[in-house]
Formats: structure tokens, C-alpha cells, sequence
């Protein structure tokens, strides 16, 4: 389908891959962190842009065009490392360490300061794009996967930036349709709760009862 790549690597090569560019992520992120707080002299923020500059024309002396898309090794493993809430290679994602315990689908993850909304607080488009990725995880544990249809957010109160947990649970399916709820919590407290409805899309459900494995998946 559009956008899925079949890459021929072992696991290997994809743990080398791994350990290359997390790094180079964390250290974006921390250069986004640090450009929105820094204080340092004029002359110093011109030698920072002439080094980003350099940094940036360095890594796009090869890049792939488009998007990251979604990468499958042949063992039936893939990699969203793209993924603006979970990618391995993003630094605009927090990132999320989506995980699942029992039925509850959760990250726990600490928001800085570059997605500051209301002053000390995390903004709201960014807490939904958070719900929106934890409540899609939540139906493709539960084997009923599905693409966004409505995403409904109430934020109760404020939700500070810091450490959060975002989490998740199907509630019940209808059909194509998944049914999900979720929460963010800051020191035990509700801040956010949200209600999505996931559907399985046509183009997948044409592809019969045996779709490619893992096609709505969420990434490693
Ligand atoms: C890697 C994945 C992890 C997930 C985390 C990330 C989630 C995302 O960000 S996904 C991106 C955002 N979402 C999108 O871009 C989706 C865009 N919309 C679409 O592609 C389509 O409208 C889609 C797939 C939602 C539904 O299309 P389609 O499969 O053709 O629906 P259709 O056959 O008309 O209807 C199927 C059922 O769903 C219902 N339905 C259709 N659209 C919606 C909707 N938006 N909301 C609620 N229900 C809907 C219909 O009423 C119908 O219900 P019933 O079976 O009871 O009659």
C-alpha cells in the first residue's frame, strides 16, 4: 500500500540503525529545546545558525524524498520511525514509549518547554495529537485497529508541562468501528479526557480478512 516500503534488513542492522539515529534525534530535540529558552549573546545565536546551517546541508546530502513512511523488514517487523508522536528519528515527537499493560494502553513521558500552550502549560493541539496516537495504539493492541474518525477532547484543567501519562482503553467495537477512551494524568489527577472512534478503512477491508499484518500498526 502507499507509503509501506519492504526493506531487506536483519535485525541487526536495524538495532545499528536504531543506536545512529536516536541519538541524532535526542540531540535535535534538545537544540529545539534549547533555541526556545536560550539567552546567550547575538554573535552567539549567529554561530549557532551557521552551525545548524552546516548540520542541516550535511544531512541532506542523501535523504530519502517525501516522508519516512512505514518500513517493513521481510520477519514481518516495521519501523514508523517518521511518526510525529513515536518516531525513533523524529525530534518534533516527544517521543512517546507507547506501551501496554493488562487492557491499558500508556506512555509515560516528560513535555518540555517547546510545547508550551498557555504559559507553563502543554498546548491543547498537542495533548490531542498525543490522545490521538495512544487511543489508535489502544485499538490495534486489542486487534481492532482503525484509522482516526472523531477524536473528541475535554480538557478539565491545565496540564502542566512535565512529567504526564497519557493512556488509553478500548471500551467496545461496533462493526469496523473501535471505540476508545482516554485520559491524561499529571500527579494521579484527570487533566484531559478524550473519546475516539477508530475505523477500519474500506481500502483495508477490501484487501480481504487477511490484510498485511500489522498494517495499521503502530511503530517500533
Ligand atoms: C499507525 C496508526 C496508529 C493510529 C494513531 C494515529 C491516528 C491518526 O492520526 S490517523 C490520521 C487521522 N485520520 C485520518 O486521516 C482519517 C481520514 N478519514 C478516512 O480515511 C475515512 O473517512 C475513514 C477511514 C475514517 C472512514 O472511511 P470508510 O472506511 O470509507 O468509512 P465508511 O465505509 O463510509 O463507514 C464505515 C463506518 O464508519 C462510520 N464512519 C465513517 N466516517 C466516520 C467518522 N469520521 N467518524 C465516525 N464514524 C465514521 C460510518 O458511519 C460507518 O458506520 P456503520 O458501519 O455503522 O455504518
Amino acid at each position: 500500500m502507499f507509503g509501506h516500503v519492504m526493506e531487506d534488513l536483519t535485525p541487526e542492522e536495524i538495532a545499528a540503525a536504531s543506536q545512529l539515529y536516536a541519538p541524532l534525534a535526542d540531540r535535535v530535540r534538545e537544540l529545539v529545546a534549547a533555541t526556545v529558552l536560550t539567552e546567550v549573546p547575538a554573535p552567539d545565536v549567529a554561530k549557532a545558525i551557521q552551525l545548524i546551517e552546516e548540520a542541516t546541508a550535511l544531512l541532506g546530502t542523501k535523504a530519502v524524498e517525501g516522508s519516512f513512511g512505514v518500513r517493513w523488514t521481510p520477519d514481518g517487523k516495521r519501523r514508523t520511525w517518521g511518526n510525529a508522536i513515536v518516531g525513533l528519528r523524529n525530534p518534533i515527537a516527544p517521543p512517546l514509549d507507547i506501551r501496554q499493560r493488562g487492557d491499558l494502553t500508556y506512555a509515560d513521558v516528560v513535555i518540555g518547554p517547546q510545547y508550551e500552550g498557555p504559559p507553563t502549560l502543554v498546548h491543547g493541539g498537542i495533548i490531542a495529537a498525543m490522545l490521538d496516537q495512544v487511543l489508535g495504539d489502544a485499538a490495534v493492541n486489542a486487534g481492532v485497529p482503525g484509522m482516526t474518525g472523531t477524536l473528541r477532547i475535554r480538557y478539565n484543567r491545565g496540564t502542566p508541562l512535565g512529567p504526564i501519562r497519557v493512556q488509553s482503553a478500548v471500551d467496545r467495537v461496533e462493526g469496523v468501528k473501535t471505540f476508545v477512551s482516554g485520559q491524561v494524568i499529571v500527579d494521579d489527577a484527570v487533566t484531559v479526557e478524550a473519546e475516539g472512534i477508530f475505523i477500519l478503512p474500506k481500502a483495508v477491508r477490501d484487501l480481504g480478512d487477511n490484510p498485511p499484518p500489522g498494517i495499521l500498526a503502530p511503530g517500533d
